[in-house]
């Protein structure tokens, strides 16, 4: 079983991008599941800001639907989440919870505005218990310096496929 799960979250489209890269250019069997919260946020880019950035300091867990995949099935877990208030969004929060992830190959990244805050350092404190094998960020890939952020996706794809085959 050398199997890889790529697993985010995306609200605007930047994670689901970078995902949908890796899973295209990594070889072997892929799968990729996006996390979707039974009750989205919407509105303008304020109303966003404001009921993320609360769930996030009130440490919400707020409900998922359920994934198709079990995550004992894969040996690498691919983890992307944007960055909300400076660390990971909280329906990754509630995906840990409910899927607990042990002994595996963990490669993570953030998409974010220009704050990593602890993002990656937070996510690789709840995966305790993992090997923690790469971790990067990504600048706004879906609209910012897209040819740019393309490559470096691509670029990481390959890094990560060597750490696969190992
Ligand atoms: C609720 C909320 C909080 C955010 N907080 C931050 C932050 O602390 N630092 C940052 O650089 N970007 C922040 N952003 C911007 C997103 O991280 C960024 O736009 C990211 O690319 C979005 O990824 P997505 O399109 O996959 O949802 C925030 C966005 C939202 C909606």
């Amino acid at each position: 079983m050398n199997k890889t799960l790529v697993v985010y979250y995306s609200l605007d489209g930047n994670c689901k991008l970078v995902a949908e890269t890796l899973a295209d250019n990594l070889d072997g069997e892929v799968d990729v599941v996006r996390i979707e919260p039974v009750k989205e946020i919407t509105g303008g880019k304020f109303k966003r800001y404001f009921w993320g950035g609360t769930q996030v300091f009130m440490g919400k867990e707020p409900q998922i639907q359920s994934i198709n995949v079990s995550v004992d099935d894969y040996s690498n877990i691919i983890i992307g989440t944007p960055v909300w208030a400076w660390t990971y969004s909280p329906p990754i929060r509630t995906f840990l919870k409910e899927n607990k992830i042990k002994d595996k190959n963990i490669a993570m990244f953030c998409c974010h505005g220009g704050q990593v805050g602890k993002t990656l350092k937070n996510l690789a404190r709840v995966l305790d218990g993992n090997k923690v094998t790469s971790q990067t960020d990504f600048f706004e890939p879906a609209t910012k310096d897209k040819d740019e952020n393309q490559q470096l996706i691509v670029n990481w794809a390959k890094e990560l496929q060597q750490l696969i085959n190992l």
